[in-house]
């Protein structure tokens, strides 16, 4: 076996002190001291060797072409003899940590090739020459790019063509002996990434670049004929004439873009006053012809007429299985949430389970207010949470100016949906459950808790049947004929594929062919545990056992057979015990204090009890 053939000349050549003991013909390499192998025990997928005393050169290591994480950390190795290091065979590597050793020459190359690395560690080695930076910049998984304290020299040049370093969120090449302006892409790192390079300028650091281009006469004029004979144009004049027309050209392009957005939300706003109009024209429609049909409401809300919710203004929040749903602003001032079922139902069928329903108060649940069902039409009516759902927090936005979702906030969204669920399926005697658990049935109040909405709506339908399919449970996906009921332990899976969402930041339909629970799986399985983390969590690094936790629970709540699938009073315990400071300190959370002007990350610190 080559693997195997590679780690004994490593041994070999760089184990002077003998402290890869284990490392002997008499037991299997799989099972050697930072070894780690695939399922087949052929090939090496991990080998981490850190402060070992090792020395040498890494070229033997070349050969393992399995491996996913290398890290050599805190050893001696360096290059033997003037060889040059070329990484291009390492195809599947990801995390690549070659700190703290005496490695020296030019940037190892072929790194560029490794496609699926997300970490580079070079730092405190005697590197030197130019960084390739343009090249590193098509990584496009990239995460971290550490390369402190070594001996590059030369610009720190990024072609602007290709969006670079879009995922970089750990940038270092502080200590080196670089020089020039920072580029721009790079220049949102803070000043700690770029520190003692002595002749390194520009933002994020104090000192600004000085001009270099001398402003003295152009030295090469450009004859241009004209009608009275030969007149002189600079350089300069031509660029300043080409930026004009460049300039023109622009305003006349965005001129022609805002005017076609205009038309186009004229034409939305449109759509959507007609959609409003229907709901009000129905309204009237059956009011006026039946005039015996009001809203019937529960108990503790205040009350209003059917013809005062027409006269409210309604924006379309959107459509989805059940029907459509609109945000309806009376003229009391009172906002609500009207929900307009595609399905009409007689009352006499479904005025049981709604009464159970509206009966339902709990602080994680959205309480239905009132409905009002006639032969034309079956309306719900609830509060309005103007925060909007869990599913927008999460992927809503996720480009620039987006605010992050920090760890804390996203761990009580966890434990507030549980609640909600622990008290729905203890709530009644006839064992109700949600039925349709999405994240965008998660509504969240100005508190930052969360409340599940939509609680039974499915049950009441006959055809509707939910279509994001990425949050059933596989029973109710196979067995055809019983497909559309739902169960307690189908909710518990549902919400596994919330808490996937909660963790990973990635929505459930998951990217390309892959859902979002078997990327995730894979993953783990292939013991890749924390690079499902959303990248807006790998700053609380310090956390990453909580995540890995509610990971546990999440894998657990996605079992795939019901009858081993825990209870959610089970689950919830699990999250409770995840942290086991007081709960009662999440109402610290910046969530609930919109006014702070603290970062959301700071919101950590909050976390730690006075006692
Ligand atoms: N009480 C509420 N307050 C604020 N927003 C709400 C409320 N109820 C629903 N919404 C939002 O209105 C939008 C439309 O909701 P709706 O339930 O009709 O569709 P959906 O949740 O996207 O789809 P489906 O329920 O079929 O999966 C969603 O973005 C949802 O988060």
């Amino acid at each position: 076996n080559s693997d195997f053939q590679a780690l004994i000349t490593f041994k070999a050549t760089s184990d002077r002190s003998n402290l890869l003991y284990n490392w002997s013909n008499s037991t299997h390499p799989c099972s050697w001291l930072g070894v780690t192998c695939n399922s087949n025990t052929t090939q090496v997928t991990r080998l981490v060797l850190q402060n070992l005393n090792l020395s040498g050169s890494i070229q033997p290591l070349i050969q393992l072409t399995h491996l996913r994480l290398l890290s050599l950390k805190y050893n001696n190795l360096s290059l033997l003899s003037s060889l040059p290091l070329d990484f291009s065979s390492w195809k599947n590597l990801k995390l690549l940590y070659l700190s703290h050793n005496l490695f020296s020459g030019n940037f190892p190359s072929g790194i560029n090739q490794l496609r699926r690395l997300r970490r580079i560690d070079l730092s405190f080695n005697r590197f030197s020459g130019d960084i390739p930076l343009t090249p590193l910049g098509q990584l496009s998984n990239l995460l971290t790019l550490q390369l402190e304290s070594n001996e590059f020299t030369g610009f720190l040049h990024v072609s602007l063509q290709i969006e670079s370093f879009i995922s970089l969120i750990e940038f270092n090449v502080s200590n080196n002996k670089l020089s020039g302006e920072i580029p721009k892409p790079l220049s949102l790192f803070p000043s700690s990434s770029f520190n003692r390079n002595k002749n390194l300028c520009g933002k994020p650091l104090l000192k600004k670049c000085v001009n270099e281009t001398v402003d003295n006469e152009d030295p090469l004029p450009v004859e241009i004929p004209s009608g009275h004979g030969r007149k002189k144009i600079s350089i300069k004049a031509i660029l300043l004439i080409l930026l004009i027309d460049i300039a023109i050209v622009a305003f006349i392009g965005l001129g022609i873009f805002l005017c076609c957005r205009k038309i186009k939300r004229r034409k939305q706003k449109r759509e959507i006053k007609k959609e409003d109009n229907e709901l009000k024209k129905s309204y009237v429609y059956e009011y006026g012809r039946q005039g015996n049909e009001e809203l019937v409401f529960f108990e503790g809300s205040k009350r209003f007429k059917v013809d005062e919710l027409l006269k409210a203004s309604a924006e379309m929040l959107g459509k989805g299985s059940i029907g459509t749903t609109y945000k309806a602003v009376m003229d009391n001032g009172d906002v609500v949430v009207v929900k307009r079922a595609k399905e009409r139902r007689k009352k006499k069928d479904v005025e049981g389970l709604l009464k159970e329903i509206g009966g339902l108060r709990h602080s994680n649940l959205v309480s239905l207010r009132a409905y009002y069902c006639s032969k034309d039409e079956l309306l719900f009516v609830y509060d309005f949470f103007p925060k909007g759902s869990l599913h927008s927090l999460l992927h809503g936005n996720r480009g620039p100016g987006r605010t992050p979702l920090d760890w804390t906030t996203r761990l009580k969204f966890a434990l507030g949906v549980a609640e909600g669920l622990v008290y729905l399926h203890n709530a009644s005697k006839s064992k109700l459950s949600h039925g349709h658990l999405t994240s965008s049935n998660v509504v969240i109040d100005e508190e930052g808790s969360a409340h599940l909405s939509d609680v039974a709506l499915h049950q009441l339908m006959v055809t509707a049947a939910p279509t994001n399919t990425e949050y059933k449970a596989p029973e109710l996906m196979l067995n055809t004929h019983n497909s559309r009921k739902s169960s307690q332990k189908s909710d518990v899976y549902s919400f596994g594929v919330i808490l996937l969402e909660i963790l990973t930041g990635k929505m459930a339909m998951g990217e390309g062919e892959t859902s979002l629970v078997k990327w995730v799986q894979s993953v783990v399985r292939e013991e890749w545990t924390s690079e499902v983390f959303d990248f807006e969590l790998l700053r609380y690094k310090e956390m990453e056992e909580e995540m890995v936790a509610l990971l546990q629970v999440a894998l657990l709540c996605l079992t795939p057979t019901p009858h081993n699938r825990p209870k959610i009073s089970v689950v919830h315990k699990m999250i409770k015990d995840i942290r086991m400071k007081e709960w009662g300190e999440f109402t610290n959370s910046p969530m609930n204090n919109p006014t702070s002007d603290s970062s959301p990350y700071l919101s950590e610190g909050t976390l730690t009890t006075s006692s």
